[in-house]
């Protein structure tokens, strides 16, 4: 960003301020850091200016975002070219928008451009079609946007983190970080995934402070396990721009008041589309064929070539008592997990001629003529084509392995979209080599590179090579949801970037995969001496009563609280809360780690401990 613009940002934000009026900042709770910069921001934190930063902007005000461009666009003339403008500073080896997947010949504001179109037009969709309850859309998806664009709500900001600092991994869409960086949080950012050990030396190197991030963002590569965000002690908030969460470990996180955000449909259609080109492919030999022509070879073949509808019935028409008998020489469609993907490639597949059948740990409605069949083998002894698209989990590792490829047809083919831990590949490769299996597309493996390169061999998966040698088998890197500006990555980033933002500043946990979803309305304007208050706890009797005494001393206007597991969260509006009140009520709040003492039914004492996960007072 250019320092022009910059300015301009800031000079916004203080007209903002200057209409709220401003406050002296409190000293953080330790958590908090000294006045930091960043590779990627100038913006000043210590504690005088954070008093007078940029509000943070509750969901309902969003169109800050807009309202930056609108600001960027009325000073036409001044070179809007963050690539040349912005230099890294800290000797990182990060840089500030470079090099984006897929973006090699368009500009930070040609798509800034684009992506803007794409979020304005984001906010008149409403795309869940659900057949089933996975397709329930949260509330950070598009259709709930329109919903949340409520007008003039309060401006809330953290009493204990000073400047939110983001860590961006894996070449994060830049819509999300305009939508971060509009919030005047600081951002590092970096283009590849880091590998463990290299990941926590950062968090402990980030912002040249002590692990002070506030928020971590990914894609499906960086793997955020306990080890590492046991480092990132100020952690509030994971964003995963993607779908998979599987690379978080949810539950620890869950466990230490982190919430973790994802992006659950933004790119369902892109792997869909890129099955079904694997499908026709796979039927043709297309990428042997292609590499044959590559390699100078002309090898004009139809053997073991197909029609995906199967048998053509030409220009005839016939009874309806022959189209019966043909149907079973239809291409059958056999689809592993029947959520946002399989779903979507159930339609694409039924309007290219194929049956489909579907197999689904639960039972789902099925769109057009698809059936749900009972099991698993039903499915792999009937189809032509079987396609992948279950999360990883426990369940799901090596769900395909020999004996699952040998129930599959003869000359079947298989695709995996998913993840690499679905499949087994050893089997695979053995079932290919004997031409039991006629074709295979795989874009996930088990260990995927950090980066782009030359990395596909025997160092990452011992089978690399194997794989190589293999006839009719499409490689892919991973790149199902990798579609461009205004189609996946960037209504990934504008969809995690804004449930982000939402949670940072107004502590909604709506479309959370870890945490119970709690949200309340926004605070007005008129109501000055109002808080809120974020209470992440132990689920466990007697604590709810020990925070009400506490908020009891005010008045609560409005109150939720809900469960998941052993963690519940706590969102409380108060009011009558004067300046001087916060700083006791955080830490009455945060003392609620302290010995709890309560009695159960029978009258015994029952003594635990660490009842507070996370106290968040926003004012
Ligand atoms: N290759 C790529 O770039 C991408 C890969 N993915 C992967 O695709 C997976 C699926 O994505 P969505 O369709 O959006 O997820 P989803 O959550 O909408 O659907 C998953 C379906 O799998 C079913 N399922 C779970 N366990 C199962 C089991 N053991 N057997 C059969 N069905 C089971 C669920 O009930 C659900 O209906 C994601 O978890 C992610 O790992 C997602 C996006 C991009
Ligand atoms: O391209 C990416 O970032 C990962 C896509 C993916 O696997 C997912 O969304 O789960």
């Amino acid at each position: 960003m250019s320092s022009k613009i910059r300015s301009l940002f800031q000079g916004f934000r203080s007209s903002l301020d200057g209409e709220r009026g401003t406050s002296e900042a409190f000293p953080g709770d330790g958590s908090s850091s000294p006045a930091t910069s960043t590779s990627t921001s100038t913006h000043d934190s210590s504690p005088a200016a954070i008093a007078r930063r940029a509000p943070p902007t509750p969901p309902d005000e969003k169109d800050n975002h807009h309202h930056l461009k609108t600001l960027q666009r009325l000073q036409k003339g001044i070179p809007i070219n963050p690539k040349n403008s912005s230099s890294s500073t800290d000797g990182n080896n990060h840089s500030h928008y470079e090099d984006y997947e897929n973006t090699e010949d368009m500009t930070d504001a040609q798509q800034t451009e684009v992506n803007g179109l794409a979020h304005s037009v984001s906010h008149t969709l409403s795309l869940s079609n659900s057949p089933s309850s996975t397709f329930h859309s949260p509330v950070g998806s598009y259709s709930s946007r329109t919903t949340l664009n409520r007008p003039s709500g309060k401006q809330l900001k953290p009493f204990n983190t000073q400047d939110i600092k983001i860590v961006l991994l894996e070449n994060v869409n830049i819509a999300a970080r305009e939508i971060l960086e509009s919030q005047g949080y600081q951002i590092e950012f970096h283009k590849s995934s880091l590998p463990e050990d290299q990941l926590i030396e950062k968090i402990r190197q980030s912002f040249k402070t002590n692990r002070d991030v506030h928020v971590i963002g990914i894609r499906s590569k960086t793997k955020l396990s306990a080890k590492v965000l046991r480092e990132a002690k100020n952690l509030l908030v994971i964003g995963c721009f993607c779908i998979g969460t599987n690379q978080v470990d949810l539950e620890y996180a869950a466990k230490h008041g982190i919430s973790v955000f994802n992006s659950p449909f933004s790119n369902s259609r892109s792997v869909a589309e890129l099955v079904i080109s694997e499908i026709i492919a796979l039927a043709r030999q297309l990428g042997d064929r292609s590499m044959e022509m590559h390699n100078g070879t002309w090898n004009k073949i139809s053997a073991k070539c197909w029609e995906i509808r199967g048998k053509t019935l030409g220009k005839f028409s016939f009874t309806p008592e022959i189209i019966s008998w043909m149907r079973p020489l239809t291409k059958l469609l056999g689809i592993v997990g029947y959520g946002h993907i399989g779903s979507q490639l159930s339609v694409l597949g039924e309007a290219m001629g194929m049956r489909v059948l579907y197999y689904d740990v639960i039972p789902l409605m099925a769109l057009g003529t698809a059936k749900q069949v009972p099991t698993l083998k039903d499915l792999l002894e009937q189809a032509d084509f079987v396609t992948l698209h279950v999360p990883e989990i426990a369940e799901t590792k090596d769900m395909i392995g020999a004996e699952q490829l040998a129930q599959m047809k003869r000359g079947s083919y298989l695709i995996n979209a998913s993840r690499g831990s679905v499949v087994n590949i050893p089997a695979l490769i053995e079932s290919m080599r004997s031409g039991h299996t006629a074709g295979a597309a795989l874009d996930v493996y088990p260990s995927e590179p950090a980066a782009n390169g030359d990395y596909f061999n025997d160092t990452l998966n011992s089978w690399g090579n194997d794989l190589r040698s293999l006839k009719n088998l499409i490689l892919t890197p991973h790149i199902g949801g990798s579609t461009e500006v205004s189609e996946a990555q960037s209504a990934i980033g504008i969809e995690v970037g804004e449930a982000l933002v939402r949670y940072i500043n107004s502590g909604s946990t709506i479309g959370c995969v870890n945490m119970p979803e709690v949200t309340l309305r926004s605070l007005t304007l008129a109501e000055e001496n109002h808080v809120r208050v974020v209470f992440i706890h132990s689920n466990r009797p007697g604590v709810l009563r020990q925070v009400n005494s506490i908020l009891g001393d005010h008045n609560v206007d409005k109150q939720m609280s809900d469960s998941r597991g052993d963690v519940a969260y706590l969102m409380a509006d108060i009011s009558d809360v004067n300046a001087g009140d916060i700083r006791s009520l955080y830490e009455s709040l945060e003392a609620l780690s302290c010995k709890l003492i309560n009695r159960d039914t029978h009258g015994n004492t029952l003594t635990f401990f660490a009842a507070k996960i996370m106290t968040r007072v926003l004012y």
